[in-house]
């Protein structure tokens, strides 16, 4: 049968709530300041709504995670159902599984042989809570008990006769204290007067509600069958229409029928509800109870605490689907694998910021002890931290990821900050391979594209590899000193070399043979430089470069700069030149293999079409110095003359100091 034209003839609206005229409600400009109470019914309407009703052993188990997360109410049987129910409840007791401030709740129907074994099951009972059912809407009076009202409130009464009869009989015996749970099954869907009328005449027949014994009402959302602002309206009217106020606690039992259990709990609290019955994860009859964990933690990202502990949120996860054999949906709050994980380019952009600046921030406030380290992250509400999750798995990369996921992942696995034109460039070549696979891009395989595309990996795959170089001074007022550095990472011994003319002189496996270039610069880049052109005629220039310390045991230091062909300015966007890393305990030795790593990504790169690395034998010496090395020497001599370059060089010749 197709879905109706008009739904009308079918389905009802739900009703008004009769509230007097021109009445104002409260609930809309309420807060919620503190936890409610929480009661667990995991091992009650979450077991009876499984495929496999718990084992025991597994209700145990999961009884002892229920009271390590810190709930102080627990409903824990139908004890009437069966022996293995009620036996539960007795190794409970008789084992000592209870803790003192922990009350156990059984519920029961309104049969007096039913609630007389449920109370049994209670024997020796520290704190018991007595959770006495009956449906009570028009459709469950007609249909389910074909009663009519007053035979509705007779069976009611008479059940809470039985109740308070055996629970003070218990009481005499043990001194067990027991609290009266009476639950208006269907209660959303009941005539609002006649559920308080039915309260009324349960409280009046128990007789013994004080503000410190009170009486709870579970209001029951059996089905969800309407708006949340509904169900908070009927709890507000109940709230002001029952008897002895203060002598009563509102009991909010939400289920999910229509995806809005967690809104409905959250302002049928704000409605007057001070309890909440529900389950971890949502488990329960149909689309489930309402889920605590929602609850507790949209709380706790309110700066409420919720009084319970769920610091290692995954491991609950995990134990709670073991114990209910099911899964939860990676989008499912707080607990889905995916819930703290950005694909989106521009959500992993604002989330990269939004960590590095709440990073200042924090140094600040630890720094100069003032303000507070309050969490302010774009798109993630709360600090995955504070569950037992790291930041790891916060950025994810995609094709619909941009250059700050990548960024993101080689921050956090190598610790690499890079440069934001070199995040452009590296986030290329993430999106190609992802393109050409159309699967995520894992951390993995993120960084090991980093390392083999910057040489970074165990066996680089560039065409050249610096062995090692000396630099040596040639500034006129210095004797000539070799410093030396290899690929060993040795101490930290090179000075910064920017400004004094330096010679280089290193060994570089060219496609596996070894070379020797030299070429001279002001500075360690420009002799490199120098010696690239001079002896492998690679004509390059260095673009962006920076450097950054790697903190840690072995604190080291990171260049990442652009190798550019000469005469080409790079965009913005990061396209033009070939970015490099390099990275070493000493600045200059970083700085050299960032531009052998530049180099080697430019050699792949069609866009040097006329870079060739030359294997003929070293040329003279003297006879091969560079434009650079000229204009350098011209500098430092005050010659100034402007020559072909072979001109030059016997201009150079003629001037040069000996090395
Ligand atoms: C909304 C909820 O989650 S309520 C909790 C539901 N949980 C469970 O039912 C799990 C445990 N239940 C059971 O094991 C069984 O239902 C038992 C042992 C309690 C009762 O079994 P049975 O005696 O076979 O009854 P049955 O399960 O068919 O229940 C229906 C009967 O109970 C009556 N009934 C239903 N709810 C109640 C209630 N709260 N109070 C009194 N009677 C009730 C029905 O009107 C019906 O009576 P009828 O047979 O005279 O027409
Ligand atoms: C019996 C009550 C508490 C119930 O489980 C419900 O209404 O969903």
């Amino acid at each position: 049968m197709p879905m109706l034209a008009d739904p009308s003839t079918k389905y009802l609206p739900y009703l008004d709530v009769p509230f007097p005229e021109g009445y104002v409600r409260r609930w809309p400009n309420e807060r919620t300041r503190a936890a409610p109470i929480w009661l667990s019914t995991d091992l009650r309407d979450g077991n009876q709504a499984l495929v496999n009703p718990m084992s025991n052993a597994t209700k145990l188990e999961l009884f002892r995670l229920l009271v390590k997360i810190g709930f102080k109410q627990i409903e824990v049987a139908y004890p009437a159902s069966g022996d293995t129910e009620f036996q539960f409840v007795r190794d409970l007791i008789e084992n000592n599984e209870v803790p003192e401030d922990v009350a156990l709740q059984i519920i029961t129907p309104a049969r007096s042989d039913l609630i007389t074994k449920s109370i049994a099951s209670l024997a020796g009972v520290k704190h018991g809570i007595i959770h006495l059912y009956n449906a009570v809407s028009p459709v469950f009076r007609e249909v389910v008990f074909r009663n009519t009202k007053e035979q509705t409130i007779d069976l009611t009464i008479n059940a809470v006769k039985v109740v308070k009869k055996l629970t003070e009989e218990e009481t005499a015996r043990s001194g067990a204290r027991f609290t009266l749970n009476y639950c208006l099954e269907t209660f959303s869907q009941t005539e609002p007067e006649f559920a308080v009328e039915l309260g009324n005449r349960v409280l009046a027949e128990w007789g013994k509600a004080t503000p410190e014994d009170k009486v709870y009402f579970n209001l029951a959302a059996t089905v969800e069958s309407a708006p949340s602002n509904q169900y908070a309206d009927l709890v507000e009217y109940f709230n002001n229409n029952i008897n002895q106020r203060d002598s009563v606690l509102l009991s909010i039992h939400p289920h999910n029928d229509r995806g809005t259990g967690v809104a409905a709990t959250e302002l049928g609290l704000l409605a007057g509800g001070k309890r909440v019955e529900g389950c971890l994860l949502g488990n329960g009859e149909r689309t489930g109870n309402v889920d605590l964990i929602t609850l507790a933690l949209n709380l706790y990202s309110q700066g409420v605490s919720p009084g319970l502990d769920f610091s290692n949120l995954p491991e609950i996860v995990q134990v709670v689907c073991r114990c209910n054999e099911s899964a939860v949906p990676v989008r499912y709050p707080y607990a889905g694998t995916l819930v703290f994980s950005a694909f989106a380019g521009t959500h992993q952009d604002a989330i990269k910021k939004g960590l590095d600046a709440q990073a200042a921030r924090w140094e600040k406030v630890d720094r100069t002890g003032e303000g507070k380290k309050y969490w302010a992250m774009p798109y993630i509400p709360i600090d995955p931290k504070d569950l037992g999750y790291g930041y790891e798995n916060l950025i994810r990369v995609s094709s619909q990821s941009g250059k700050a996921g990548s960024a993101y992942v080689i921050k956090q696995t190598l610790q690499f900050d890079l440069p934001r034109r070199m995040q452009v460039s590296f986030y290329g070549i993430v999106q190609s391979e992802c393109e050409k696979t159309s699967k995520e891009m894992t951390t993995s395989l993120i960084t090991n594209a980093f390392k083999q595309q910057y040489g970074l990996s165990s066996k680089p795959l560039g065409r050249l590899h610096l062995q090692s170089y000396n630099l040596i001074p040639l500034s006129p007022s210095s004797e000539p000193s070799s410093l030396v550095s290899d690929e060993a990472d040795g101490p930290p011994t090179t000075p910064e070399h920017v400004g004094d003319l330096v010679r280089f002189e290193g060994q570089i496996s060219v496609d596996g043979r070894t070379r020797t270039i030299t070429g001279d610069g002001r500075g360690a880049q420009l002799a490199l430089l120098d010696a690239l052109r001079s002896d492998l005629e690679l004509e390059v220039d260095v673009g962006e470069s920076v450097q950054q310390n790697l903190p840690g045991e072995n604190p080291k230091m990171a260049t990442y700069l652009e190798v550019v062909l000469p005469g080409t300015s790079p965009s913005k966007s990061g396209a033009g030149g070939v970015w490099g890393v390099g990275v070493s305990r000493d600045s200059t030795t970083s700085l050299c293999r960032a531009i052998i790593s530049g180099v080697n990504g430019l050699v792949g790169d069609k866009r040097l079409p006329r870079a060739k690395m030359v294997f003929t034998p070293r040329r003279d010496q003297s006879a091969q110095r560079s434009e650079s090395w000229l204009r350098e020497v011209k500098l430092r001599t005050g010659h100034a003359v402007v020559r072909t370059p072979e001109q030059e060089r016997s201009e150079f010749i003629s001037v040069a100091p000996p090395l």
